[in-house]
């Protein structure tokens, strides 16, 4: 199988970065973002090899389904695989990470490794925010159609686990909305005190939007769809008349339809916590 990913229990701002708290500023959360772009490209091109193969999302307890899973599962393919992978990730901590969240969070075992002291950089209440069943809703209903061809190749379990690669990568890209919050909240407490006191989502999204690094994202991540997902030839007509294996465009879709305004969604629900 293709696609599982490797980074089980990320310690926050890990890859070069320091993990003080001293260390908690809007450029290296911003950096933290931006290298997160790649991850989520490279998902969607790993996804995209296969086609929609439809039986995946089947639940299985329905008289057209093409499995039997075992323990009465009911659900579909891809429900058992990122439940299961979810109970075995657990174990080893990655729900640990203040970065992670699962789609599965009801009865997850305890980790079984020691545990990391993760620096405590975000108020307490940031534990019980989790979107995934809007991020699980959106990448299934809507996405998943846009930057997969119809089909059926039979590659069930491989399709299944790019699935679970994609949504780990928007999942932990969409929560992390709550380190940027927290940044947002502690360079100008005198700006979203007033509004956290008044419960004011409006103002907290006013404050907290910037269209101009919103622009720029959407455009940064359809130039490394163009990038990364060029078909590379050594003959320079070929070149000429490039083809990409997902559609550069709905990249930059993803991000203005979906995992900002969820980023912002995350943002706004920490903060009003965040004087709680
Ligand atoms: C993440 C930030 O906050 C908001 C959300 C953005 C995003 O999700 O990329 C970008 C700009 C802001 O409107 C930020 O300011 O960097």
């Amino acid at each position: 199988m293709a696609c599982a990913s490797t980074d089980i229990s990320p310690r926050f701002m890990e890859n070069g970065n320091s993990d003080s708290k001293d260390a908690l500023n809007l450029e290296t959360i911003r950096k933290s973002l931006i290298r997160q772009e790649d991850t989520i490209v490279f998902s969607l091109i790993e996804r995209a090899k296969f086609p929609l193969n439809s039986p995946v999302y089947e639940e299985s307890s329905s008289s057209s389904s093409s499995f039997l899973i075992p323990g009465c599962f009911d659900g579909s393919l891809v429900q058992y695989i990122v439940k299961e992978t979810e109970i075995l990730h657990a174990k080893v901590g990655r729900y640990e990470s203040p970065e992670e969240h699962p789609f599965f969070p009801d009865d997850l075992p305890r980790p079984l490794l020691p545990a990391y002291n993760y620096p405590q950089v975000l108020h307490p209440a940031a534990s019980c925010i989790n979107i995934n069943k809007t991020i699980w809703k959106f990448y299934f209903d809507e996405l998943l159609p846009l930057f997969t061809k119809e089909g059926d190749d039979g590659n069930y379990g491989s399709t299944a686990a790019c699935d679970l690669g994609c949504l780990q990568a928007l999942s932990r890209r969409i929560h992390y909305g709550k380190f940027v919050a927290e940044v947002k909240f502690r360079d100008a407490p005198e700006d979203y005190g007033p509004a956290i006191r008044a419960q004011d989502r409006d103002a907290l999204m006013k404050l907290l939007t910037f269209i101009d690094v919103e622009e720029m994202v959407k455009r940064r991540v359809e130039k490394k769809a163009m990038v990364f997902a060029q078909e590379v030839s050594l003959n320079d007509k070929e070149d000429n008349n490039r083809k990409y294996k997902i559609d550069p465009s709905i990249v930059s879709r993803l991000y203005g339809d979906w995992v900002m305004p969820l980023t912002k969604l995350v943002q706004v629900e920490y903060l009003l916590r965040r004087l709680d």
